[in-house]
């Protein structure tokens, strides 16, 4: 575990807390840490490089629904490269005559691909009339589309008017210079406004801890559901911090001059946000909780396992398509070999109460997916909407996947259905995750 030996004489460096168990599940850091760098982090790494994965469409233009926009993050390293529309496959965008779900179109049957039923049917005795009007068409979209947003836990807005395909390879995550009132605004309706019941803890802008772990422990109090809650949060709040830290602004500290800067990892800055003699002693604890969010998320991956093998990742690339099909039925083959996955099924389980905190739950991710519409900085913007839990959530407490070992994706019953906007997110998610493991691992060599 992590040691800066350059202070020597004490503890303050030691980022000693970051070991053993990792609180709420039956795992340890040591094993996620191995089983994430040697096994997950270079499959991964090579999997959303892919054109499935790479292309992402999103609403960045969406105003702030609960306050006025009031900053905007000034530097060129806020802003998100765009890509053409033309660079995007045909296959993402939607049609292709050789898409899978191109034989369910309209267009599909009027170009005479409708099979004949044969010569012993009368016509006149079983004419059906299937005429539906487009508008009852569009109604009857309208309402599928309401009955499976109540299971989402999060807004999706990839069919928004302002919805645009970004090129998340043009756009790596990292130090954007946004910070001050605006982020700090942010993070303090995430935690506080969105947190279970009223929160005792009234923050100042230091690092005073939202919650203190001494009083996360079971027995505390604190029901399990709410430190779940709390722990998602700061896990993804401790992996973007840590982006910024190993993909910092170096030239911005060391007065390099360079068009498009020259990034590299910030030890000073990891120091600053997570050691404990900056943090009263929080700092580790807020890296655990990444690896907790982990753990949650490759349970996720592990409980979709079998709809996701059956998917078509289809980008009309046929030799490409093929590969990535592989490559992910060795991934997802590679997850179900982790040995101790979180059990989500100890989570809203106590009876009648349980069905009402699994919906206030559920809004409060909605709600912080619409916060993120407030965050001023469109590269951050564009990153917390991906790495919003959205669709993890939705595999292990929706109860549609709980049976999913015998369904896939081309199941009729349409119990099952994951947007591909829903899976890239997914994958995205958890790769920001798994490299924030990779760079912790790349910090504690620095630091020693
Ligand atoms: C959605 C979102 C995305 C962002 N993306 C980027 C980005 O891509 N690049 C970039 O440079 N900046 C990004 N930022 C800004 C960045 O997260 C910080 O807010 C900013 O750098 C200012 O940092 P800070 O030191 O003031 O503390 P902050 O990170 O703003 O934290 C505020 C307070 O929260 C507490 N806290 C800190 N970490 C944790 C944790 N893990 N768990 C629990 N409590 C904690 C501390 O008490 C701290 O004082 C983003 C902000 C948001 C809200």
């Amino acid at each position: 575990y992590f040691y800066s030996q350059s202070n020597g004489n004490d503890d303050k460096l030691c980022f000693c807390q970051l070991q053993g168990t990792i609180d709420d599940c039956a795992c340890n850091v040591d094993t996620v840490d191995h089983f994430n760098n040697m096994k997950i982090y270079p499959r991964l790494n090579s999997l959303l490089a892919s054109d499935y994965f790479r292309f992402y469409k999103a609403n960045l233009k969406q105003s702030c629904p609960f306050w006025a926009d009031d900053s905007r993050c000034a530097m060129k390293f806020c802003s998100v490269q765009s890509c053409d529309e033309r660079d995007v496959p045909e296959g993402i965008k939607g049609f292709s005559l050789e898409s899978p779900s191109f034989k369910y179109t309209k267009d599909a049957h009027e170009g005479g691909t409708i099979v004949d039923c044969g010569s012993d049917l009368n016509a006149e005795l079983s004419y059906l009339n299937t005429s539906i009007s487009d508008k009852a068409h569009q109604g009857f979209q309208l309402w599928a589309d309401h009955d499976e947003a109540q299971d989402n836990f999060c807004i999706l807005d990839d069919h928004q008017e302002g919805a645009e395909y970004v090129d998340l390879s043009l756009n790596p995550e990292r130090y954007t210079g946004y910070k001050g009132d605006s982020a700090h605004r942010i993070w303090r309706s995430i935690y506080l406004e969105n947190c279970f019941g009223s929160s005792k803890h009234k923050h100042s802008l230091s690092f005073i801890p939202y919650i203190p772990y001494t009083e996360l422990s079971a027995g505390s109090g604190i029901c399990m559901e709410e430190r779940v809650f709390y722990r998602l949060i700061s896990g993804l709040h401790s992996s973007i911090n840590i982006h910024l830290c190993a993909n910092y602004l170096l030239s911005e500290k060391k007065g390099f001059m360079s068009d498009s800067g020259v990034w590299g990892p910030n030890v000073e800055e990891f120091i600053r946000r997570f050691s404990p003699s900056e943090t009263a002693n929080e700092g580790p604890h807020w890296l655990k909780n990444l690896y907790f969010v982990y753990v949650v998320e490759l349970r996720a991956l592990a409980k979709a396992a079998p709809y996701l093998r059956n998917e078509t990742y289809f980008t009309g690339q046929a030799q490409q398509d093929e590969e990535l099909r592989n490559a992910i039925q060795d991934f997802l083959s590679v997850i179900n070999t982790f040995p101790s996955h979180f059990n989500e099924t100890t989570m809203f389980s106590g009876g009648v109460g349980s069905l009402k905190l699994k919906h206030d739950f559920r809004e409060k991710f909605r709600n912080i997916s619409k916060i993120m519409d407030c965050v001023g900085c469109d590269k951050c913007r564009l990153w917390g909407k991906l790495q919003g839990l959205g669709t993890a959530l939705k595999i292990l407490f929706s109860g549609k996947f709980d049976n999913a070992t015998s369904l896939a994706s081309d199941d009729k019953s349409e119990k099952l259905k994951l947007k591909r906007t829903e899976i890239v997110s997914l994958f995205n998610a958890f790769g920001r995750l798994s490299t924030s493991i990779n760079r912790l691992e790349h910090f504690r060599k620095l630091m020693r």
